[in-house]
């Protein structure tokens, strides 16, 4: 059912104007953060209209240019100006212009990089994002202090002087705030962002440490409120430099809790290291701690980047040792397996045998029934032989329709017997004509001493070559 183009037209306006409330939200409890008269640490109003622009695209132009606007009239108004209307009207135009163009060029960049993003890229997006973060404050910079000469509000010496803090805050507040206001922006208006999420759910759920969230953030403002303290009594450089440890606890987070958790956590953190700063009101070291916080949260997104590839590095595993149809062992698995256990049974003189088995006129089954017969066959049969061999044997998929079984501490006769056993224990599949037993050939070899795996395996391959040579569906030794 299609929603009536009213009821769509109002949705938009409701959102628009909750996401300006918002902004202008983000923006007041920003000035409730200065350290000094309009400077304080970082500018969250940053990260929220970068946010924007990455998720709606153009459509965050309208709300984020009227935001802008109705701060700049705010701001007026708080110092009481009285220059003419008009005047107003055109250096905040000017301002809010500077903040919303650089903001949409970098927001609809990255909204573009993004489509091409692989699931499994995350460092890459990390690092696509800081560097867009970086530029996109550096535009804002440079555009604002511009702007503030443009209007009189600056001398161009003055813009000189002003437009790295003002671009390190604004890199502040992108770098820390953006994803956070993304993820919030998502759930509150069902935007897609499947593409922030790196896969690591079946990771989390192995951790031990999760639910102790309130202990770890308690611990991080502690640990926060304790150096700007002792920084603010001793004003000592060193002092502030221990901020960045709490790129510690925060890594603690980032590895034991979910994504949500850990972008509120650095919000928090950097929330309270602007009001603790705020709260004292001096700018020593302010440079200190608006570096750390942009570290923090750079290390905190590698930081998430590494469960997704450590789980992403599992998958990867599991499939070079495990066959994808049958779920047996792979051959180099099971190569390696008996390297091992050849090497083990030297300094222990324990028989080990191999066999080597293949479906009888495999391909027949394949033309007359159809490949998803033949498949089904495969599967049926290496089931099989694994619930009649012990735990300790290892049955691999050779390739194509033959197959390997590792037999320790079993002698040519015993294996023979095993083989025996397991070609008369082969299931029948059923088919569109019926029932059709599968049938195989066996080459059975005991490991001689001094032997390699591979020669072991070239007899055990003539063994059973001669098995089909005699009529097949027979066990052959050599
Ligand atoms: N369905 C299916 N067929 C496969 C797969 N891998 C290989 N094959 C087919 O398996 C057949 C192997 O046939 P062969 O072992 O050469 O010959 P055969 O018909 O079994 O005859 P003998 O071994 O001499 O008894 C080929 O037709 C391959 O195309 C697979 O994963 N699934």
């Amino acid at each position: 059912m299609t929603t009536p183009p009213v009821q769509q037209f109002s949705a938009s306006v409701a959102r628009y104007a909750a996401f300006i409330a918002m902004w202008l939200l983000v923006w007041w409890a920003a000035m409730l953060m200065e350290y000094q008269p309009y400077i304080s640490l970082w500018y969250p109003p940053a990260g929220l209209s970068l946010a924007a622009f990455t998720l709606m695209g153009y459509r965050a132009l309208l709300p984020v240019l009227t935001a802008t606007l109705i701060a700049g009239f705010w701001m007026y108004l708080q110092l009481g100006s009285t220059l003419p209307f008009t005047t107003q009207l055109i250096n905040t135009l000017i301002l809010a212009a500077g903040h919303t163009l650089a903001y949409g060029l970098g927001g609809l960049y990255f909204r573009h990089t993004i489509s091409k993003w692989d699931i499994q890229q995350l460092p890459q997006r990390i690092l696509y994002f800081l560097v867009i973060t970086l530029l996109t404050t550096l535009l804002a910079a440079l555009f604002g202090s511009t702007a503030f000469v443009a209007i009189g509000a600056m001398s161009w010496t003055d813009a000189n002087a002003a437009w790295l803090n003002w671009w390190v805050g604004d890199l502040a507040g992108a770098m820390v705030l953006t994803p956070f206001f993304i993820l919030l922006l998502s759930q509150l208006w069902d935007y897609d962002v499947s593409w922030l999420r790196p896969n690591v759910q079946s990771f989390l759920q192995e951790r031990a440490h999760t639910r102790l969230w309130s202990h770890k953030i308690t611990l991080m403002l502690v640990l926060v409120a304790t150096i700007i303290t002792i920084d603010y009594l001793y004003s000592h450089a060193a002092i502030a430099y221990f901020i960045f440890f709490i790129s510690l606890p925060q890594m603690w987070i980032v590895f034991t809790e979910r994504l949500e958790t850990t972008l509120l956590s650095l919000a928090i953190v950097s929330v309270f290291i602007a009001s603790w700063f705020g709260f004292y009101g001096v700018d020593n070291h302010a440079l200190t701690y608006q570096f750390a916080m942009c570290v923090i949260a750079a290390n905190a997104y590698f930081g998430l980047s590494v469960p997704s590839l450590l789980s992403h590095n599992r998958k990867l595993h599991h499939q070079t040792r495990i066959d994808a149809l049958t779920h047996v062992a792979t051959r180099s698995h099971f190569i390696q397996t008996a390297e091992e256990k050849l090497r083990g049974q030297r300094s222990t003189d324990f028989p080990l045998s191999l066999i080597v088995f293949d479906i009888d006129e495999f391909k027949t089954i394949n033309d007359t029934f159809g490949h998803l017969i033949g498949d089904q066959a495969l599967i049926m049969a290496a089931q099989s032989v694994r619930t009649h061999i012990r735990q300790c044997d290892l049955i691999a998929r050779f390739g194509g329709d033959e197959f390997l079984i590792l037999l320790p501490e079993q002698n040519l006769a015993q294996a023979r017997a095993t083989a025996e056993r397991l070609r008369e224990s082969l299931p029948a599949i059923p088919t569109n004509e019926g029932m059709v037993q599968i049938k195989a050939s066996f080459g059975i070899v005991e490991i001689a001493p001094g032997e390699s795996i591979n020669e072991a395996l070239q007899r055990a391959d003539q063994a059973l070559l001669k098995a089909k040579r005699k009529g097949r569906d027979q066990v052959v030794s050599s």
